[in-house]
């Protein structure tokens, strides 16, 4: 572990507040599932700026071999965190039935890290955490990429000794990092899983990004940015959350998960159908009733508000605006036809109208030796790779997972 690194371990109860610290060098082996920090020294932004100190959230389960062949990264979507399952503390992750003992990475047998990405609000250093004048880093955290997040976790695999990846697994966003990651390091990525995801963003996924972060912007209680009561100080502090532009964070989220499900879904699930006793037609005064759809929405956008801090999400939004593996490397063709050395699977959702399929395609299509694209079959939508993970369970015992 090298000397500007500490390793945080959170209290089981990840919802705590005190984070302690280990000694360096020598951190206790924690318990699967539980949220650890580790805390690396000065880090320079891909498109400028510097932050002298990043911490990176991570969890890990399982055990690394001893030729240290068995690490898989998983790494998580735009509002997801470190808790992919359940460990230790028993609350469920959010691709429980996927990761865990016996499971499709099974974690007797693989060691699974989940880190946050850069920008987050779940322990990662982002725009709550506190800047060294105590105050939250609000408006002065810098702009960052994808690739900021992959440098990051870099770190994360130096300090748990994990020279190469046997895969480096993600949905949505956690596939454009995995992507990346295959393309930024090659010689530390045994196998690649990208699934619902796209090699660079187009311009209608930042078309709908940017009415969310303008969204964000446009509420009053946005100030800039500069909102916060307190900043996170400790890694199981939570900055931002509720408070702030939570108007505009709500209408980002709805917005956002129109695009996560699909009308097929919606139609079938709600229909035109009223939200129990009121009257979404109204009367004489322009207050009406929702349809059932709208409460949806509603409750998805309370549900964000309690869990997510709106700075984290417009700087993890534009991170993800500006995904392109083929920035400054000659475009995207070039970026990927060298990367014979790495086992691809690329999936998509059959009904994603986010991620297009027709995208997946094109980036297996531009891969070398890559299989055809594995589909995952549902009326959802994009959202279909977190809710039907068993289709892709068995592709993946079958093509990654084969211990
Ligand atoms: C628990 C955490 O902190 S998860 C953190 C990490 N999360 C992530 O990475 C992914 C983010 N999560 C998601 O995107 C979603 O939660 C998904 C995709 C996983 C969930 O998808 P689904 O299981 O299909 O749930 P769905 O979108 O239908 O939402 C169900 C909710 O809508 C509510 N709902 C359904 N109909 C209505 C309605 N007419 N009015 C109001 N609410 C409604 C349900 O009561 C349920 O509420 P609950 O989630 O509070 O229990
Ligand atoms: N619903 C998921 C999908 C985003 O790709 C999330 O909120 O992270």
């Amino acid at each position: 572990m090298s000397s500007d690194v500490d390793t945080i371990n959170q209290a089981a109860d990840r919802h705590g507040t005190a984070g302690h610290l280990e000694a360096a060098g020598a951190p206790a082996v924690p318990a699967d599932g539980t949220l650890r920090v580790l805390r690396t020294g000065e880090f320079a932004f891909e498109t400028g700026g510097v932050l002298p100190r990043m911490d990176i959230a991570y969890e890990t389960w399982g055990t690394l071999d001893e030729d240290g062949s068995n690490a898989v990264l998983l790494l998580h979507a735009l509002t997801g965190d470190t808790h992919v399952a359940r460990g230790a503390s028993g609350e469920p992750g959010w691709w429980d039935g996927f990761v865990g003992p016996g499971l499709t990475v099974d974690t007797d047998k693989y060691f699974v890290v989940a880190p946050g990405m850069v920008g987050g609000c779940n322990g990662t250093t982002g725009p709550g955490s506190a800047a060294p004048d105590g105050r939250a880093w609000g408006s002065r955290f810098p702009f960052t990429t994808i690739r900021d997040s992959v440098r990051l976790e870099a770190r994360l695999a130096d300090a748990l000794g994990v020279d190469a990846w046997h895969t480096v697994l993600g949905g949505s966003m956690g596939g454009a990092r995995a992507l990346e990651w295959a393309v930024t390091f090659p010689e530390r990525v045994g196998r690649c899983v990208s699934i619902a995801s796209t090699a660079a963003s187009t311009a209608e996924q930042i078309a709908f990004a940017q009415i969310q972060t303008r969204a964000i912007r446009l509420d009053p209680a946005f100030a800039g940015g500069d909102y916060y009561s307190a900043p996170a100080r400790t890694p199981g502090e939570r900055a931002g959350f509720g408070e702030g532009p939570v108007a505009g964070l709500g209408i980002a989220r709805r917005m956002a998960h129109i695009t996560y499900r699909s009308d097929v879904e919606f139609d079938a699930r709600f229909g035109r159908t009223a939200q129990q006793d009121e009257e979404p037609l109204g009367s004489a005064s322009l207050e009406r009733g929702r349809y059932q759809v709208e409460s949806y929405l509603d409750h998805q956008a309370t549900k964000l508000v309690g869990r997510f801090d709106a700075n984290a999400y417009v700087v993890i939004t534009e991170a993800l605006m500006s995904h392109d593996v083929g920035r400054g490397r000659g475009g995207v063709d070039a970026a990927l036809a060298g990367l014979d050395g790495v086992e691809f699977l690329i999936a998509a959702v059959d009904s994603d109208r986010l991620y297009w399929p027709v995208q997946a395609e094109a980036m297996a299509s531009r891969l070398p030796n890559c299989p055809p694209v594995e589909y995952i079959r549902t009326p959802i939508g994009h959202d279909g790779f977190l809710t039907d993970v068993e289709q892709l369970s068995g592709v993946l015992k079958r093509t990654v997972f084969t211990r």
